[in-house]
């Protein structure tokens, strides 16, 4: 790393919001008695230079690779041949034990065919009404322009965040209901019960439209922790997709950037997924970097991000 990085980085740390403040004089005659304001005159703010979430991550992961650091968020080694013994006792209610093992092994997991095709066909349909009754905003437009980390530029999508538990007064299409019902419950047993999640989860509906070719840039969801107390970050993402007939024209795919731990242990090719209807995609938010190619169709995928 360069000194410079470092140098910010460690700068950035240690900065304070509160500058230290001059004692305020005890006597009052001390205070000047014609305080003379000047409107042109600039307030002293010492600027703080900002760090790119980029160059932070690159940071991060040349102190220790990603997918370690999120292993130990794992209950157990579980890409070996003795916990492969114990398959039957992890009693999950939807995954396959491969999943959870890609899921270990590699950061991530793709896995088709968990719900059922109505189902599916019947949120894309909710998905779309919503679209035309306006209930998305444009995801740049919601970014918090107080985090230095974010780049406004860096997404195209439109999006609605979704609450599996809402009221009778506001509830979800039911199919989409369905859909976060499988998030909510067997989902989450599944991944609880391997990886130690402790926070809230959000639901987030996206939508990229054709229109010059919606895309995500890459990016990853969290920073890495292996902190078992931590409810800031997102530790598992999961993607549903809700495109039919999708085919390669439409391009919209996944990429998942490979990673090389140094040591040819990590698989280092950089993969795409296409976003095609019922397709679950899971992986670890503070591992993977990814993002979203231009979308020529429009691409509906609904995402769960697990605390
Ligand atoms: O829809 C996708 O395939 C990924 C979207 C994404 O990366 C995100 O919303 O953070
Ligand atoms: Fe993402």
């Amino acid at each position: 790393m360069s000194d410079a990085l470092e140098s910010r980085i460690l700068k950035a740390a240690t900065t304070t919001a509160i500058e230290e403040l001059p004692e305020f004089p005890d006597n009052k005659s001390d205070l000047p008695s014609d305080y003379e304001y000047d409107p042109n005159e600039e307030e002293e703010i010492e600027e703080v230079e900002e760090i790119d979430e980029n160059d932070l991550l690159k940071y991060l992961d040349e102190q220790e690779n990603p997918l370690y650091i999120a292993q130990r968020l794992f209950y157990k080694e579980v890409n070996t041949t003795a916990s492969q013994a114990t398959f039957p006792t992890w009693k999950l209610e939807c995954l396959p034990c491969k999943t959870i093992e890609d899921l270990y092994g590699h950061g991530w997991a793709t896995v088709d065919g968990l719900i059922d095709l109505m189902v599916l066909k019947g949120a894309r349909a909710e998905a779309e009404s919503l679209s035309k009754e306006g209930a998305f905003t444009r995801a740049s437009n919601l970014a918090n322009s107080d985090d230095p980390f974010r780049d406004h530029t860096a997404r195209d999508d439109w999006i609605t965040w979704l609450d599996p538990t809402s009221s009778s007064d506001k509830k979800n299409p039911p199919n989409l209901q369905a859909i976060l019902d499988f998030f909510n419950g067997p989902l989450h047993h599944d991944l609880s019960r391997m990886i130690r999640l402790r926070g809230k989860t959000e639901y987030q509906l996206a939508h990229y439209k054709p229109e010059n070719g919606a895309r995500y840039e890459r990016h990853r969801d969290a920073f890495p922790t292996d902190d078992p107390e931590d409810t800031q970050q997102r530790r598992v993402t999961a993607i549903m997709y809700l495109n039919p007939g999708w085919t390669q024209r439409d391009g919209g795919e996944l990429k998942i950037y490979g990673q090389a731990d140094g040591h040819g242990l990590i698989d280092a090719a950089d993969r795409t997924v296409p976003p095609m209807l019922g397709r679950l995609v899971i992986f670890l938010s503070g591992v993977v970097d990814h993002a979203v190619l231009p979308s020529n169709m429009d691409r509906y995928a609904l995402t769960a991000w697990m605390r």
